[in-house]
C-alpha cells in the first residue's frame, strides 16, 4: 500500500500539537483532497490549531478561507471542509466509541490513522506520583491501543494505513523513562502482532529520537540530569524535519521509521523474532550484530558505572 498525502481521509490523534499538529498543516496545505481530522482532549487547543493552520493558508492566499469558522465533526458536514476537529479522551475506550460512530454516520471513516498522541514526564521513579505514573499508560498505550481496535473493527475488509508513534526508549530503556518507556514497549509489541493479524492493514511504526515541540518543551523541566545527559547523541531536531523525514520514509515504503542516526543504529540492536523494514535493513542488521558482540557491552558497563556514580553523587549532594 503506497503513502500518499492525497485523496486520503485522515485521522491524527494528539492533532492539536506538535508532531500531530505538523502532519496536519501538510496534509492541509500539501494535499488538495485530502480531509482530515484532528482529535486530543482540549477543545480549546484544537480550535487554536486549526484557526492557525487555516489563517497560515489563507495569508498565503493559497485559499479563501479565512480560518474564522469552526468546524467540529458533526452533521450536518460542510463538505467545503477539509480540516475537522473533534474532542475526546482516546484513553476511555467508550469515547473512542462514540467517535468512531460519528466518523461512520458521516461517512468518514479514515482510510489513514496517525496515532501521534502521547507524551512523557521524565522523572526518577521516586519522584512519580500514582496519578503520574497511571497517565503514562493511559495517554501513550491506551489511546493507540483504543483507536487501534475500533479502527480494526470498522475495517473490515477495506483496505487501511495505521502509523503508530512509539520512541527509541521502546528499544532502549533507560534512568528517568519508567513512566513512559514501558507503555512505548507495550506499542512496539502490540505493533508486532496487529501486522500478523490484520492482513489488509499496512501498519507502520515510527521510533522517533528526540524532536521540539509542546510535550518536549515541559519534559526538559522535570528531566533529570542524567536522562539528559544519557540521550545527549540524540540531539532534538525540529518539528518540522521529523515530520518530513517520517512522510518520506513512509512513501519509501518503511514502516519501522526512525527520525535520527542513533535511532536507526538502535533499532539495528534490537535483534529477535521481530520483522524489521526500515532504512538499509541489511547493513543496520550488520552493524547491530557488530555493535551486539563489540561496543554494547561495553557501553553498558560504562553506563552503570556512570548511573551509580551520579546517584552516589546527588544522594550525597541530598544529605548535606
Ligand atoms: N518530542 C519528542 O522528543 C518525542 C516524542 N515522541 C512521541 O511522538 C508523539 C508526538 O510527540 P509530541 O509532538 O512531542 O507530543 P506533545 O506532547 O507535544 O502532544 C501530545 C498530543 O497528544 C494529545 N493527547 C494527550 N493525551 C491524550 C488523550 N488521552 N486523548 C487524546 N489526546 C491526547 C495532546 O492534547 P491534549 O492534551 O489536549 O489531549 C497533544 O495534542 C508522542 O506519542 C510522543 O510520545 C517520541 C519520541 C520523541
Ligand atoms: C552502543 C550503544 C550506543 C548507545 C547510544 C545511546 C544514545 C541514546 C539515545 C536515546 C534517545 C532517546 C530519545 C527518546 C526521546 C523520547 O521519547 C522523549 N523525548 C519522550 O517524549
Amino acid at each position: 500500500m503506497k503513502y500518499t498525502l492525497e485523496d486520503q481521509v485522515v485521522l491524527i490523534t494528539g492533532g492539536s500539537q506538535g508532531l500531530g499538529k505538523e502532519f496536519a498543516k501538510k496534509y492541509y496545505n500539501e494535499a488538495e483532497n485530502t480531509k482530515i481530522i484532528i482529535v486530543s482532549r482540549s477543545e480549546a487547543k484544537l480550535l487554536d490549531t486549526c484557526n492557525e493552520i487555516r489563517l497560515e493558508a489563507h495569508l498565503r492566499r493559497e485559499t479563501t478561507d479565512e480560518g474564522q469558522v469552526q468546524h467540529k465533526l458533526a452533521a450536518p458536514l460542510d463538505l467545503e471542509q477539509r480540516l475537522f476537529y473533534y474532542p475526546c479522551d482516546l484513553s476511555c475506550y467508550e469515547s473512542v466509541e462514540c467517535l468512531f460512530n460519528v466518523l461512520r454516520d458521516l461517512d468518514m471513516l479514515p482510510t489513514q490513522t496517525l496515532c501521534c498522541a502521547g507524551g512523557s514526564v521524565p522523572k526518577l521513579f521516586r519522584g512519580l506520583s500514582g496519578s503520574e505514573l497511571n497517565l503514562g499508560m493511559d495517554i501513550n498505550y491506551k489511546t493507540t491501543l483504543n483507536v487501534a481496535h475500533q479502527i480494526a473493527l470498522a475495517e473490515q475488509t477495506r483496505e487501511h494505513h495505521l502509523i503508530i508513534f512509539s520512541s527509541v526508549t521502546a528499544l532502549y530503556p533507560f534512568v528517568g523513562y519508567s513512566q513512559y518507556a514501558p507503555a512505548k514497549a507495550a506499542i512496539k509489541s502490540l505493533v508486532a502482532i496487529l501486522r500478523q493479524e490484520l492482513t489488509n492493514f499496512r501498519i507502520s511504526c515510527v521510533y522517533p529520537g528526540n524532536f521540539e515541540s509542546e510535550g518536549f518543551t515541559l519534559e526538559q523541566v522535570t528531566k533529570p540530569e542524567i536522562t539528559k545527559l544519557i540521550e545527549g547523541p540524540s540531539d532534538a531536531i525540529p518539528c518540522k524535519q521529523a515530520c518530513d523525514i517520517i512522510v518520506k520514509s513512509l512513501a519509501r515504503g518503511h514502516d519501522d521509521v526512525f527520525t535520527d542516526f542513533v535511532g536507526w543504529m538502535i533499532m539495528g540492536m534490537d535483534l529477535g523474532l521481530t520483522v524489521k523494514k526500515s532504512r538499509f535493513v541489511p547493513l543496520q542488521w550488520l552493524l547491530g550484530v557488530l555493535s551486539n558482540i563489540l561496543v554494547v557491552p561495553f557501553y553498558m558497563v560504562g553506563c552503570s558505572w556512570y548511573i551509580k556514580k551520579w546517584f552516589r553523587e546527588n544522594d550525597g549532594k541530598k544529605a548535606n
